[in-house]
Formats: C-alpha cells, structure tokens, sequence
C-alpha cells in the first residue's frame, strides 16, 4: 500500500531505522475514506510524531480515496540492559545518570529541565537528587517544603511535582548535614533512597549525580543499576578536564555514555540578542568527537533559565513556548532514541533488587 512507502520513506534525526522496519506501526487502514495510523513507540517521541504528521500529512491525502487522516500514537517504551547486569529496581525501566566532572556547570538545572522535556515527550518520568554537595531539585521543583511520607515506616513515598515523581536527600537531612558525609556514608544512604522510595512505573528515572569523579561518584556508578550517563559541561577549558574525567570513570565501570550537554554555550545578550561564547566555543563538541561520543545539545546562559529554577517552576513548565524548552524538548528526544539505540532491549523485569 502507498501510505505505507509514504511512511517507509519519512527519515528523521532520532530514527535509525525506518517505521516499518522498527514495527512501529501497529495500524494503516483506510476506513470510508480515513486513512487510521497508529503507531507504538519503544523510546519517547512526540516531537518527533509531530514532525511525522506535519511531513507526511499533506503526501498522504494526495493519494486516491483519502480524504482525512486520523494519527494516534501510544507508547511501549523498551526496558533496555543495566550496566554490569544489576538488578533493576521495581518500577523503574531505564535510569539515566546526570553527570559533570566539575561542579556549577549547571548539571541539576539540565537534570531537571530534562525530566520535564522527557515527560512531555510522553514518557513517564522520575527525578532522584542524588546531589549531596548541593541538593538542588527540591527548590528547583518549588518542593522545599515537603518531607516524603512513609506509609509502612519502611519506604518512603515520592514527592510528586509537575507529574514528575522526585525523591532527594534535601526532603531528609538540611544541607549542612548531608555535607560531612564520609564517602561509603553518602553513596549507601543514596542506594538506600533509590531502593526505599515506592517509586510509581517510570519510563526513565534521572538521576542527579553529585558532582565530580571520586570515590562517591564511583562506588554510586558501580552499585546503582543505571542505563547510561549523559556529562554536562560548559565550553570552559576547565569544565571540560573535568568532563573528560567523568567520561573515563564511567568507561572504566562499564557504563555507557550516552553523550554531552554543553550548558552556557553562550550568552545572549537581552538587548539585541547577540549570541556571545563567553566560556569558548566547540569545546564539548571536541571532547565528543575524542571520546566517540555525541553532544547531545547546547543550551545558552540567560537569566529566565536561572529566574524559573529559582522561583520553583523550570523553564519547560514555566515558559513553554520558549527557544529554551525547544532546546530541552530536542535534547530529551536525542537522549530517549540515542539510550533505545544504543541500548540492548530486555525483557520486563521479574527480579528486583532485595529491599
Ligand atoms: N544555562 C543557564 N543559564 C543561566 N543560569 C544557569 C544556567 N544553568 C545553570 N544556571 C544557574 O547556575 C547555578 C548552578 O546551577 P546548578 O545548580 O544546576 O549546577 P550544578 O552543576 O548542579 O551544581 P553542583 O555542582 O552544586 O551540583 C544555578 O543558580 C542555576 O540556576
């Protein structure tokens, strides 16, 4: 049929393998001059659906007999392989672990930012602060004031925020107490979060790493089940030493990285717009290309980004019609199809992890 070569042909950014040939396509049928198509996606899509529909449409109704189209689009996101085998934790598909090597880079802001954008890219999505130096994401979320209830006085259940399902060390200890963790301390009471947290199904849980490549981060990277991490930096030279190191650890216990985001690539200027790479330029894109790695996106320095962090509402929810959610909303879709491709599919858990 000529609707499926229409769909065969349509190639996008995030697809390496055509519709047809991913099986994404589960109905194409004419019906009284309707032509149905249903789609069910293994990896979070919608921007990429809606560019489906905007190509595809206007060729479609070209063809004899079709007079409407009617799209719908569901989503069976795959469960892909943990790295080093470990058990999953229940509920949770896939975690993507947030990373920087050097601190301030802007690494909780992108975690959370991308959370949303994932969310809206139709997955269900969690956010765990893992971030002990600096957990953040309880005043970014605007849920500093909330502590997690435990319904058995064994697990704690998540702090829901804009539909995202959140858990941090902030919610439990202050600041100033979580900051003389000693290493092993740190590391087993944040396994201890992620297993005690009655997690709803995710989709993807992100994870904000603490900053840095030591022994916090690499018994964390070694005892969490995670999928892959993504390295934030900015363009700064030593941003950028920092973020090479990330990428070293994590090659050296086996987990993926899935890419680079580069956060304050460059500086617009909110009177004229001008665009000014005042940290360097290229930076992330080389350490990409050195380490056979993707930069993932490019997100500029600009004070509504910092605005709506501190005010509780991220930019996604607070403006989003925005260039900067657009840029959110592409990085989610990059890292939702690169973690499906780069990734191996299993089959649904039937093991957890001891609790
Ligand atoms: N692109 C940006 N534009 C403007 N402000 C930003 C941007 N990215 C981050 N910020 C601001 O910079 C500060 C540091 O960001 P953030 O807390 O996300 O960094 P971090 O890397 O997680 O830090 P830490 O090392 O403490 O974990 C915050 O006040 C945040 O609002």
């Amino acid at each position: 049929m000529q609707a499926k070569i229409i769909l065969e042909n349509f190639n996008h950014p995030t697809l390496q393998k055509n519709l047809i040939e991913l099986g994404a396509v589960t109905q194409c049928e004419l019906i009284d001059h309707q032509l149905l198509i249903s789609l069910v996606m293994p990896f979070a899509w919608q921007t990429g659906f809606e560019d489906l529909k905007a190509t595809v449409t206007p060729q479609l109704l070209q063809l004899d007999g079709v007079d409407k189209v009617n799209w719908n689009i569901q989503y069976n996101i795959a469960t892909l392989k943990r790295a080093n085998n470990h058990h999953p934790i229940k509920n949770v598909k896939n975690i993507i672990a947030v990373s920087s090597g050097k601190g301030g880079v802007g690494k909780s802001s992108t975690a959370v930012n991308l959370a949303l954008a994932l969310q809206k890219q139709g997955a269900k999505v969690g956010i765990l602060d893992a971030d002990i130096y600096g957990p953040s994401i309880p005043t970014m979320l605007g849920t500093e004031k909330e502590q997690p209830l435990t319904p058995d006085n064994k697990h704690m259940s998540p702090i829901m925020a804009y539909g995202l399902a959140s858990n941090s060390i902030g919610y439990l200890v202050d600041a100033d107490g979580a900051m003389v963790w000693r290493g092993p301390m740190a590391s087993k009471a944040l396994c201890q979060i992620l297993e005690d947290t009655l997690w709803p199904e995710l989709d993807y849980l992100v994870m904000d790493m603490p900053p840095g490549t030591g022994d916090i981060q690499l018994t964390l990277a070694q005892n969490v089940p995670v999928t892959a991490t993504v390295i934030v930096t900015t363009p700064q030279d030593i941003a950028l030493i920092d973020a090479k190191k990330g990428i070293i650890m994590y090659n050296k216990v086996n987990i993926p990285t899935l890419g680079i985001i580069e956060n304050m690539s460059y500086h617009i200027c909110e009177n004229c717009g001008h665009h000014e790479a005042i940290f360097g330029e290229d930076g992330a894109k080389h350490l990409a290309e050195k380490y056979q790695t993707q930069l993932l996106g490019q997100i500029p320095l600009h004070r509504l980004l910092r605005q709506d962090l501190d005010s509780g509402k991220p930019t996604v929810i607070n403006h989003p019609d925005s260039e900067f959610t657009q840029l959110y909303y592409k990085i989610a879709a990059q890292v939702a199809s690169q973690l499906y491709w780069q990734g191996e599919t299993i089959l649904p858990d039937i093991s957890f992890k001891t609790l």
